[in-house]
């Protein structure tokens, strides 16, 4: 027997004002609680009205038939390598934070994806900056190729140039060292045959009447640095004031007076022509995530996803806003608002604001996006010294731990794996440190309180939230082994993601897209699984497709929510 919470509301027949007065399910939790033994109960039905039409909180009883037996079908797929580690290690040692890597020239075989993502990669992200578009199209392809043939389930995220300054590509060379006290020219000259010594273009036309004498010039946020000495027509000499590896196409800042100089940089558009370029290619290609570098504000964001939708009705292409700007903090919040999803892009966000403020605004954007219900990535540096060692820095770990104690949704490498020595060596340290810590806070119940507030904009959406709240809370206090969420566009699933369960949320969703959309969110394990309105057949099915592939067990208890019917069911699996 299953208990069924049900609050037997629908958009159609409710009356809000009835419902707005008591924000709570009318039937208290702690009684419900109080109800079911845990692990012990039969499949029974509660059903407990709350403001429904006829007004009164009158219990009604539902007659739905539990159908016993289901034919298993073929039209339900889950990601190969999550089925594997749920098999070997079961629900609680699934991992819940995300992990994307940077396909590079380390990373673009055929073979080096498909270790990637039986290594745990649940997104592969692709750097427009750097690369052609048939060699983005070809690391598109492969990991499509191995998805079909090998069962994974690895999304694709486009990642925007975006209108920053960056150096030129050393002309052919993987690095150039600057040492100290060296005498460089930053160019924006063209060059046919090879880049003379100890000279680097600048792709920013303006580059040369803006720097002034005395400034002084960042590269990738200050891993090297230069002051401009003199200025010659179109070539700016610079001396090297830190030493260091100068990589292609490396970003350049310029500071005056201690001070970002960013004027200019402010009015090149935040989507360049060549950006929009490779967005059509991306759109064409049908990525599931366009990140957008040097977001200065809400309206670029609502500006592509209205183009999206325009070229592409019937695509799910989600929108993720980089932070990585002043500007992009100053209008945060409205950014993300307009976004699906925010990246903590800590490489440029390091070289606009001092280094020591980083962490806080890391911790800003993390909490806010989940108050926003966002999907939030935290990028950049986080194994940085895997590039050249098989083993990360003690440093390196105590941020990836601190990343996964915020709860961000996923974490990023980004040279890591797109030029390191060392990829699967680094996806293996974020899998492992990120399951350790996961499991640690778990086990010391460090559930943290952060306050979430509403969101939703609709009266339904409301219910939905709640359900959800609640949901997450019954199944921290009934510890049970998994929450199976039936969600059509994936809304229902973030929400309950949102809360951050103590056990991992399984994600019933019909179409790939979206399946694979989910595989950035904290927690959720996406299946795609056709299911009707009929929530006993559609967990019917589930048990019996699950059972057959030993991924549940009976006797397991579970919480199923849906966004077909506003009701939260606890049952064990029969
Ligand atoms: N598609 C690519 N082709 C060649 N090199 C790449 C590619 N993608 C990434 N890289 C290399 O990996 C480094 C780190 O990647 P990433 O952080 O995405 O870029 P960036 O350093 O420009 O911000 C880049 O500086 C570049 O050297
Ligand atoms: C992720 C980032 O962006 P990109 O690697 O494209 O510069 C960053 O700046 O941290
Ligand atoms: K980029
Ligand atoms: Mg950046």
């Amino acid at each position: 027997m299953s208990h069924v919470l049900n609050f037997l509301v629908s958009s159609s027949s409710c009356s809000p004002t009835t419902f707005a007065t008591s924000k709570r399910p009318a039937f208290p939790l702690s009684t419900i609680r109080s109800r079911l033994p845990v692990k012990t109960f039969l499949r029974t039905k509660i059903i407990a009205a709350s403001a429904s039409e006829n007004g009164s909180g009158v219990v009604r009883s539902s007659a739905t038939q539990v159908h016993d037996t289901y034919n298993a079908v073929a039209d339900f797929e889950v990601d190969a390598v999550t089925e594997a580690e749920l098999k070997e290690n079961g629900f609680r040692s699934t991992r819940r934070t995300k992990l994307i890597c940077t396909i590079g020239p380390a990373t673009c075989g055929i073979e080096q994806l498909e270790a990637l993502a039986v290594g745990g990669m649940n997104v592969a992200r692709i750097n427009m900056c750097h690369g052609t578009r048939e060699w983005h199209r070809m690391v598109i392809e492969r990991v499509r190729r191995l998805n079909e043939d090998k069962g994974f389930a690895v999304a694709i995220m486009m990642d925007t140039e975006g209108s920053e300054i960056h150096m030129g590509d050393l002309g052919g060379a993987s690095s150039a060292k600057a040492e100290d006290g060296e005498i460089w020219t930053f160019t924006v000259r063209a060059f046919d045959s090879p880049i003379p010594g100890h000279t680097i273009n600048v792709n920013y036309d303006g580059f040369a009447e803006d720097v002034k004498v005395g400034d002084e010039l960042l590269i990738d946020g200050g891993m090297v640095r230069f002051e401009v000495i003199q200025k010659i027509g179109p070539d700016v000499k610079c001396l090297c004031t830190d030493p260091g590896l100068l990589l292609p196409r490396a970003n350049l800042t310029f500071w005056r007076d201690g001070k970002l100089v960013s004027e200019r940089n402010a009015m090149l558009p935040t989507i360049s022509s060549k950006d929009w370029l490779d967005i059509d290619f991306g759109i064409a290609e049908g990525v599931d995530f366009i990140a957008v570098s040097f977001v200065k504000s809400a309206e670029v964001i609502k500006h592509l996803k209205s183009y999206i939708k325009a070229h592409s009705p019937n695509s799910d292409i989600a929108v993720i806003a980089k932070i990585e700007s002043i500007d992009s903090l100053k209008n945060l919040e409205e950014i993300i608002q307009a976004s699906d999803g925010a990246m903590v892009a800590r490489g440029d966000l390091g070289a606009q604001i001092p280094l020591e403020q980083v962490p806080s605004e890391q911790q800003r954007i993390v909490q806010l996006c989940r108050q926003l219900n966002k999907p939030v990535i935290v990028a950049s540096q986080l194994l940085e010294s895997m590039i050249e060692y098989p083993i990360p820095t003690r440093a390196e770990v105590a941020d990836i731990s601190e990343a996964v104690r915020q709860r961000g949704d996923a974490l990023m490498l980004s040279g890591e794996s797109a030029m390191g020595q060392y990829p699967e060596k680094a996806l293996s340290v974020l899998k492992s440190a990120s399951l350790r810590i996961e499991r640690s806070w778990r086990e010391q119940k460090h559930h943290e309180v952060i306050e979430l507030p509403s969101i939703a904009s609709s009266f339904t959406g409301s219910i939905s939230e709640e359900i959800c709240n609640s949901t997450a809370q019954m199944a921290n206090n009934l510890e049970v082994d998994a929450l199976f969420v039936y969600t059509k566009n994936g809304h229902m699933a973030s929400l309950l993601s949102r809360c951050r369960p103590d056990c991992p949320i399984f994600a019933f969703t019909t179409t790939t897209s979206v399946r694979r959309r989910l595989n950035l969110q904290w927690g959720l394990t996406p299946f795609r699984l056709s299911f009707s309105n009929d929530m006993e057949s559609n967990l019917n099915k589930t048990f019996s497709l699950l059972k057959a592939r030993g991924m549940v067990r009976s006797g397991d208890l579970i919480i199923a929510v849906s966004d077909m019917l506003q009701s939260i069911q606890v049952m064990n699996v029969p």
